[in-house]
């Protein structure tokens, strides 16, 4: 199987439970609930994406023929000396249209933890060592269980209530960035202090300036 990656890279994971971790940030190419064109944006299942996931020619971007060669590319941007800890994180676009059990033993042959960041809407392989789901509004949900469910707030049709029984560790409300971003942020923090089940995820890339 063949692999389009829009870009690798390595920087701090921004978001969610692992945040300010180490991380080589492997993002796949493509998406189920958008095209990424900015025309289409408007008629999207998801229309609040902060990402450009089009194409391979981002930095490190490309077309690679097999696991092994992927798993390669993720490995020389870890630094060499930082032999321990290794951690990729599989995103996109949505990576489950691609990531398969060849894609796992191979990242784990070279040492990797694997999170993968998905829209929830399509199965996952085994092997996957921290399972971020992050539902959209008007997408049906088909993975009810992982470590962490980090839903974008507000969004109308995707209240928390309706994911607080799946089986997850921890439950977490990313405020949505975009215009509304301060306002969005004022209600996640409000929204938490009130049902302390969730907890708040700041895009902390973000703020930082990197990557
Ligand atoms: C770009 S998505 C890629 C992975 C996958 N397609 C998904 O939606 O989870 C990575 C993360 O960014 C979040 N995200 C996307 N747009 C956002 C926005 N405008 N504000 C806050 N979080 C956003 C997604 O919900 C997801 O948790
Ligand atoms: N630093 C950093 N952390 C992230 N966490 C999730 C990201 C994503 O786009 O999936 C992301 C990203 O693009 N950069
Ligand atoms: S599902 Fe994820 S990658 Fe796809 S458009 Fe929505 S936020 Fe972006
Ligand atoms: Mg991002």
């Amino acid at each position: 199987m063949t692999y389009s990656i829009k870009e690798i890279f390595y920087t701090l994971q921004g978001e969610g439970r692992n945040a300010g971790r180490a991380a080589v940030f492997c993002r796949f190419a493509g998406c189920n609930l958008w095209t990424g064109r900015e025309t289409d944006r408007h008629t999207a299942t998801c229309r609040f994406c902060d990402t450009d996931f089009v194409g391979t020619d981002g930095t490190g971007g490309g077309r690679f023929a097999d696991a092994a060669d992927l798993a390669a590319a993720v490995e020389a941007v870890w630094p060499a000396r930082a032999q321990e800890a290794r951690l990729v994180v599989l995103t996109g676009g949505e990576p489950l249209l691609q990531v398969d059990a060849a894609l796992i033993a191979a990242l784990h042959a070279a040492g990797f933890e694997i999170a993968v960041e998905t829209n929830g809407t399509i199965a996952p392989p085994d092997g996957i060592d921290w399972l971020c789901v992050s539902p959209k509004a008007g997408a049906a949900l088909a993975v009810e269980k992982g470590e962490e469910l980090k839903l974008v707030f507000p969004q109308a049709g995707a209240e928390p209530a309706q994911f607080e029984h799946l089986a997850f560790q921890h439950f977490l409300l990313q405020p949505m960035d975009g215009p509304d971003q301060a306002a969005n942020t004022e209600k996640a923090v409000a929204f938490c202090m009130a049902n302390p089940l969730w907890r708040l995820s700041l895009q902390t890339h973000k703020f930082l300036g990197i990557r």
